[in-house]
């Protein structure tokens, strides 16, 4: 019997390795010298999308980026710039299976009206029912202009249930404890059929899976950005499960690929302010992988992540991901600290 999603999974890598190579290409090219901004994210958007629809013709994408600015936009090259990227992208030799066989080999180039096209096709608004693939072009964006970690994030979603996860990491140490082994990975994981690391380069294949653990070798993966998730939470947790380890910080899904290979332990979004609604690309194609590679995923009241709710989480407050063995207690220390927090309020 064949591998359910076995067409989904291959167009889905390919296209995150094309992306890759965009981004790569954008930040040598253009990040380093300039800071042009959204470059990166339109273009690699473009390109996910341009491929998508080519395979899956039917299949909605609720995509984080519009084109609606970069229609607007003239005599600066911006628009230019990004057409040349995405279609250098879309028609490159990857030098690997590229898939010819399944319709899947580089592609021909595109005008600007179908990048832009490509681009919009991701304003699906999502929900309870269907396939829809979500798209986030560049995950983790000031990570990316720092030249830190960053992801390009894709995933398939069927009826509300992430089915497949793919993100690729083209800054992330093979292995974090031995960053002489280079940088650049690709994470896949598909419901019911495990968690793999690829190279950047779509070969060697490693399963993946969450080690049993323990307080004395556990540390907190979580966003470099204050504003992103609360720094000070995490520290309270920390300490009452006591963690003395510092906390892994680091940009983007690849907290969530960290975890998955069996780095940090624990991945813990606690809020910062009201009112932010965490995105369904933030966390689709994370979560699947974690679950595959043995783990737990949960909002900060052990309620699963909604996706079927529309382009966000709706009510699910915070994000905790950890290995099957670690997330009852950061839950039960989340609580804890919770209450901590509404006891100081109160007086
Ligand atoms: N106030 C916020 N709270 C939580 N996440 C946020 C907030 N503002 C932006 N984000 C999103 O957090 C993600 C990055 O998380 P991390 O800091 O862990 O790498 C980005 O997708 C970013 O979205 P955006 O790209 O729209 O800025
Ligand atoms: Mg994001
Ligand atoms: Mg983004
Ligand atoms: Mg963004």
């Amino acid at each position: 019997m064949s591998l359910p999603y076995t067409t989904e999974k291959q167009v889905a890598v390919a296209a995150v390795r094309r992306a890759c190579v965009l981004t790569n290409s954008v930040f040598n090219k253009l990040v380093k010298n300039e800071t042009l901004t959204k470059v990166g994210d339109y273009a690699a958007q473009a390109v996910i999308s341009s491929i998508l629809h080519r395979a899956f013709p039917e299949d909605p994408i609720v995509g984080e980026e519009d084109a609606a600015d970069l229609r607007a936009e003239s005599g600066t090259g911006m628009r230019e710039r990004i057409i040349e990227l995405a279609n250098e992208a879309l028609v490159g030799e990857l030098g690997l299976d590229d898939n010819v066989e399944w319709g899947m080999g580089p592609g021909q180039e595109k005008t600007t009206e179908e990048l832009l096209d490509a681009i919009d096709r991701g304003n699906y608004p999502g929900g309870p029912s269907g396939r829809m693939w979500t798209i986030d072009p560049i995950d983790g964006t000031k990570g990316f202009l720092r030249g830190e970690q960053y992801a390009v994030c894709l995933s398939l979603i069927v009826d509300a249930q992430v089915e497949i996860g793919v993100i690729g990491c083209p800054n992330l140490p093979v292995d974090l404890s031995k960053p002489e082994q280079g940088t650049g990975c690709i994470f896949v994981a598909v419901r019911g059929h495990g968690a793999e690391q690829l190279t950047l380069s779509g070969a060697s294949p490693e399963p993946l899976s969450i080690p049993a653990s323990t307080s004395e070798n556990l540390n907190f993966l979580e966003s470099v950005e204050a504003a992103h998730s609360s720094h000070s939470f995490n520290d309270r947790v920390s300490a009452l499960l006591g963690i003395t380890r510092p906390p892994i910080r680091m940009d983007s899904q690849a907290k969530y690929c960290c975890l998955a290979r069996g780095e940090g332990g624990a991945y813990l979004r606690m809020p910062t302010g009201v009112g932010y609604r965490e995105k369904i690309w933030d966390h689709a194609p994370g979560q699947v992988l974690v679950e595959e590679a043995g783990g737990i995923v949960t909002d900060s009241r052990g309620q699963p992540l909604n996706f079927g709710l529309g382009r966000t989480l709706g009510e699910n407050f915070g994000v905790i991901a950890a290995g099957k063995d670690v997330h009852p207690r950061v839950l039960e220390a989340v609580q804890k600290a919770l209450s901590e927090e509404k006891e100081k309020a109160r007086v």
